[in-house]
């Protein structure tokens, strides 16, 4: 192992909040720091930066692709895509944008996660430097208005125009459909992503940044109760330490930073000496509390073409409340303006040439996974079992369910109902709770929104892995700073409360 570059911060991690973070902590010229990236620089990078192409990138070779066990209740041949590429996930993703709602943080600070209340994480939303703009109105196809007139129609929902001005300071809207917000730039249809927005502007300007990219972290390197440094395989195959001289923080991802804890002896004692790892420092709530966003898909093949103007193929959301003793919605939707047939054409139901979906998902799912290792080598995947639909309620799946009735309400409803001239899937026949349930679980996919392994909560939860000040409980000299902190699920897309993380993380981090 060759010998150790020393930096004041490093860095596991340019993805979304690791971007921002980086961006933030070199504001100062006096401070170093080392982002240290899987995969590779994005910059110039076409396939990645042009918004609409994110359906391509999944699976492929900026893809850590993982699967997952077994789903009694669900589906087993969901694959988790994570971005491998600077900007991480927010390079790979559809880059809708909601800020999280007012009850959502008061259940963060009610978890004990103390300081993230609604007004102190907006104002850090306010920072952020995305472009986040509703969809544009030439990216605004006919089809797509048809549905948001036909879904205010079934529903009785309002059209909302710009979600995110009712939540800034306003603590959310209870429903309400209409064009997304979007981080992109409207004129060039490229992503505004955590790359694009947080380091391409600095990229070879700070000299106080070193960005080491296809650079792998395996380990992290304990001196005591300190993290000191990290160990790395560089592209050309070397291994060594780079070593930081106030922290390491952890912005690896839902997945990847509880896998880089586990690997270096950081997790459940038992569970680590079972697969081998020497234990360090026994934290039973590393990869603990999986949460995620679980949807269904029901798909209707179009009388002809989707009109071509899009931002990229989902353009637009309706969220439904059920339950009035809550402020929030408790179910929402995507449309798909493409077959989005992977999990459809499994179950044998065919794929039209033109179609549209809609992805009833649940915001708020009360099924809890957890993540682990099987083996000592850092090359082997974790096993994630999100064990989807099993609260013991019922709640998940009956959401589902009253998902896919709505849905065939708007469908049946003017002017969308024109554009539709069948249902492929599950198809008329499928009717009754139970059988929409089974199709509806059987053909479930995820929303990508992976949280919540290494939970922020007080400093003496013992299932906490962070603190509020998001330093992992027992040891020195290290925090973490991405979606793994949720204490719990924000109700919608995620990636603009990853982005506020990471923007305080740097103010938390500055203060010491
Ligand atoms: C296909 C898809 C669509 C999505 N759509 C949306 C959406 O439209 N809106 C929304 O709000 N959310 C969306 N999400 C979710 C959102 O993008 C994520 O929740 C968020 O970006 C996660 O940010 P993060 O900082 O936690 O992790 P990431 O952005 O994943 O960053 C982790 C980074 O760490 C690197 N890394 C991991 N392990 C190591 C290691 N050991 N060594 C070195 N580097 C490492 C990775 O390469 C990556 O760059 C989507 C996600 C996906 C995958």
């Amino acid at each position: 192992m060759s010998a150790a570059e020393t930096f004041d911060y490093v860095i596991v991690g340019g993805g979304t909040a690791g971007s921002v973070l980086a961006n933030r902590l070199t504001e100062d010229p006096g401070t170093t720091v080392c982002v240290i990236e899987g995969g590779p620089s994005d910059v110039g990078l076409e396939r990645v930066l042009r918004l609409r192409n994110w359906l391509d990138l999944l699976g492929g070779d900026l893809d850590y692709d993982y699967p997952t066990v077994e789903q009694p209740r669900g589906n087993s041949h969901i694959r988790h895509s994570r971005a491998r590429v600077l900007g991480g996930c927010s390079s790979h993703n559809t880059l809708i944008s909601f800020r999280p709602f007012a009850r959502d943080l008061d259940e963060w600070v009610a978890a004990g996660a103390a300081g993230w209340d609604n007004a102190t994480v907006q104002s850090y939303a306010d920072r952020i430097r995305c472009n986040i703009v509703p969809v544009a109105p030439k990216d605004r196809n006919d089809l797509v208005k048809d549905w948001i007139t036909a879904s205010a129609k079934a529903t009785g929902v309002p059209i909302v125009e710009d979600f995110n001005a009712l939540t800034s300071h306003g603590g959310g809207f209870h429903d309400g459909v209409g064009f997304l917000s979007v981080a992109y730039d409207p004129y060039s249809g490229h992503r505004s992503s955590a790359s694009v927005a947080y380091l391409h502007p600095v990229i070879g300007r700070r000299a106080n940044l070193t960005l080491l990219t296809e650079t792998w972290a395996g380990r992290l390197v304990l001196t005591g109760d300190r993290a000191t440094g990290v160990e790395v395989r560089t592209p050309s195959g070397e291994r060594k330490v780079v070593a930081a001289e106030r922290e390491v923080v952890l912005c690896a991802g839902a997945i990847d930073t509880p896998r880089l804890l586990l690997h270096s002896g950081i997790g459940p004692a038992a569970d680590l000496r079972a697969v081998g790892v020497g234990v360090r420092h026994d934290l039973p709530g590393v990869g603990e509390h999986l949460l995620d966003h679980p949807e269904s898909i029901i798909m209707w093949e179009t009388h002809g073409p989707v009109p071509e103007n899009t931002v990229m193929d989902s353009d637009a959301a309706l969220f439904v409340r059920r339950d009035t003793r809550d402020p929030r919605p408790d179910l929402m939707f995507h449309i798909y303006q493409i077959p989005f047939a992977d999990n459809t054409a499994r179950l044998g139901y065919d794929v039209p040439e033109h179609a549209i979906c809609m992805t009833p998902n649940i915001p708020r799912s009360r099924s809890r996974g957890r993540l682990w290792l099987t083996s000592s080598d850092p090359a082997v995947k974790p096993a994630l079992d999100f064990r989807y639909f099993t609260d013991p309620d019922g709640y998940d799946a009956r959401t589902i369910v009253d998902g896919l009735k709505i849905a065939r309400e708007i469908a049946a409803t003017e002017p969308f109902r024109s554009w539709l001239k069948r249902e492929v899937a599950p198809g008329p026949a499928v009717t009754g709770d139970e059988a929409l349930s089974e199709y509806g679980r059987r053909a479930a996919h995820t929303v990508y929104h992976p949280a919540g392994t290494c939970k922020m909560g007080a400093a003496d939860d013992p299932t906490a892995v962070v603190d509020p000040e998001l330093r992992v409980r027992g040891l020195r000299g290290l925090r973490v700073a991405d979606a793994s902190v949720f204490p719990t699920m924000p109700s919608p897309n995620p990636m603009v409360t990853v982005l506020a993380i990471g923007e305080r993380a740097a103010d938390l981090i500055r203060a010491g």
